[in-house]
């Protein structure tokens, strides 16, 4: 199909995706001279699901979370759509993750605006029926008005209301519909989808942004899935998790085929987890980090300690405590995580450290720390995964932040650790204690 020319007008360039009903090519617009997508069907199969696209696509335009519809047509055996050309999908994002998933603030301001994108394909009168990662992409560039993602595939959608809008009738034993990983039980029961089970699949989508996994990855069967899943829901599913995704689950758990999800209220427990824990709106998400601050992660035991350059580990109740030497050459200087999960000492962080040169920036990351700098502390409970994150997102923002050359509110609150806590504790070396609530958890990094 590369080098054909649809219309006399695109010309299909490079194949970018497959999936089951058709494949996608990025091509050029000769007229505008502009890159677009196009997605080709071929005729003969059994299903022709383009025709279907092109019906939600256009009815979804007004949408900012809608990919731009530009044409459709037909070749010889094949059905096409000519719409934009949008870049990575967020399966494609999270494989990129140095850990294999997304941090906090990027799963909850991700999923504040796929509610959105849900809601809206909803309001047009549809299902979108395989809500899963790969669904959504990002924008190449996005214009005023315009989302930075975009929901795809409407290969599986449905009407689900008729020409009064009122909520067509369920029907009985319909068959799964969707992507076994994501699908709701409702769909592996074969029961009519509604609303909800977009919802359902969004629900096990943020869990495994956050977790890196859901529990039934490696099942092939949909039975063993469907077991699992009822199994797992809640709260196994959401230990170690904000309490509002319990609240998700609660609200999505409450309701029926016929139900419209309360996306607001839903919107409102994500923003509010991401405002407790201080992340604001120019909080960079995952993928814009520079990826020369991101590192593989090396895997620190405590036999490896000792020739790494920690120079005192004080494995604790809670926190944990290490102290390392960043010169080092073992540990990277760049780059240090910990996850020992048997141990449940859970270490997780990313980050360069940063010398602020106020006056060239350009030098910060070259210039050498001083002796007494070389040291860096590192403090946080072990005991909850969502601390290492957090502790994460602190280190990202320093990392951010320092590329920015901005004064950076997280080096103060540092330094208000290092006075209340760690600089008494660490220095006689014992335990820190810090009290058990959120904010001293936001408060447990430290620079020196
Ligand atoms: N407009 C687009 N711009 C860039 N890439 C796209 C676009 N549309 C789809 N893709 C890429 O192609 C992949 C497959 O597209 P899509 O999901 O629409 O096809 P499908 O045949 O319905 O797939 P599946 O079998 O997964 O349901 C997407 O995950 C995405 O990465």
């Amino acid at each position: 199909m590369i080098g054909t020319t649809l219309r006399n007008r695109w010309v299909l360039e490079k194949k970018i995706g497959q999936g089951a009903f058709g494949d996608i090519y990025a091509a050029r617009d000769i007229e505008t001279k502009k890159n677009v997508a196009v997605k080709m069907e071929e005729c003969t199969k059994k299903r022709e699901s383009l025709k279907l696209e092109v019906v939600v696509l256009k009815s979804i335009q007004d949408s900012p979370y809608a990919p731009i519809y530009i044409s459709c047509g037909r070749i010889p055996n094949y059905n096409y759509v000519v719409m934009e050309l949008l870049g990575n999908n967020l399966a494609q994002l999270k494989r990129k993750m140095p850990t294999g998933k997304f941090s906090l603030g990027t799963t909850l301001r991700l999923g504040i605006e796929l509610i959105s994108a849900i809601e809206d394909v909803h309001e047009a009168g549809f299902l979108h029926r395989d809500i899963k990662p790969s669904n959504f992409a990002l924008r190449r560039t996005s214009h005023k008005g315009q989302s930075f993602c975009c929901v795809i595939d409407f290969g599986l959608a449905r009407k689900y209301v008729d020409s009064n809008f009122q909520i067509r009738p369920a029907r009985q034993n319909i068959g799964f519909r969707g992507t076994a990983r994501y699908a709701s039980i409702a769909s592996h029961q074969s029961e009519e989808l509604g609303r909800k089970d977009d919802l359902w699949s969004l629900y096990y989508l943020l869990i495994e942004f956050l977790v890196g996994q859901l529990p039934w990855r490696k099942l092939k069967e949909k039975d063993e899935i469907k077991e699992m899943k009822i199994k797992y829901n809640c709260p196994a599913l959401c230990q170690g998790l904000p309490p509002e995704f319990v609240k998700f689950f609660e609200h999505i758990n409450s309701l029926k085929y016929e139900d419209k999800p309360n996306y607001q209220y839903l919107r409102n427990l994500l923003r509010e987890t991401y405002l407790r824990y201080h992340f604001d709106d120019n909080y960079p998400f995952d993928w814009e980090i520079p990826s020369e601050n991101i590192q593989t992660p090396i895997l620190i035991s405590n036999s490896t300690v000792a020739n790494t350059g920690m120079s005192s580990v004080l494995p604790t109740r809670s926190p944990f405590l290490a102290e390392m030497d960043l010169n080092s050459p073992k540990l990277n200087r760049e780059f240090i995580s910990t996850e020992n999960m048997n141990s449940n000492l859970f270490l997780n962080s990313a980050f360069k450290p940063i010398h602020q040169n106020n006056q060239n920036p350009d030098q910060n990351i070259n210039n050498p720390l001083s002796r007494s700098q070389q040291k860096l502390m590192l403090a946080y409970d072990p005991t909850s995964p969502r601390n290492a994150d957090l502790f994460e997102q602190q280190l990202k923002r320093i990392q951010h932040q320092g590329k920015s050359n901005t004064v950076n509110s997280a080096e103060i609150e540092m330094d208000n650790l290092q006075n209340q806590n760690a600089n008494q504790n660490a220095n006689q070396n014992s335990v820190i204690h810090f009290p058990d609530n959120q904010s001293s958890h936001r408060k447990c990094c430290e620079i020196m």
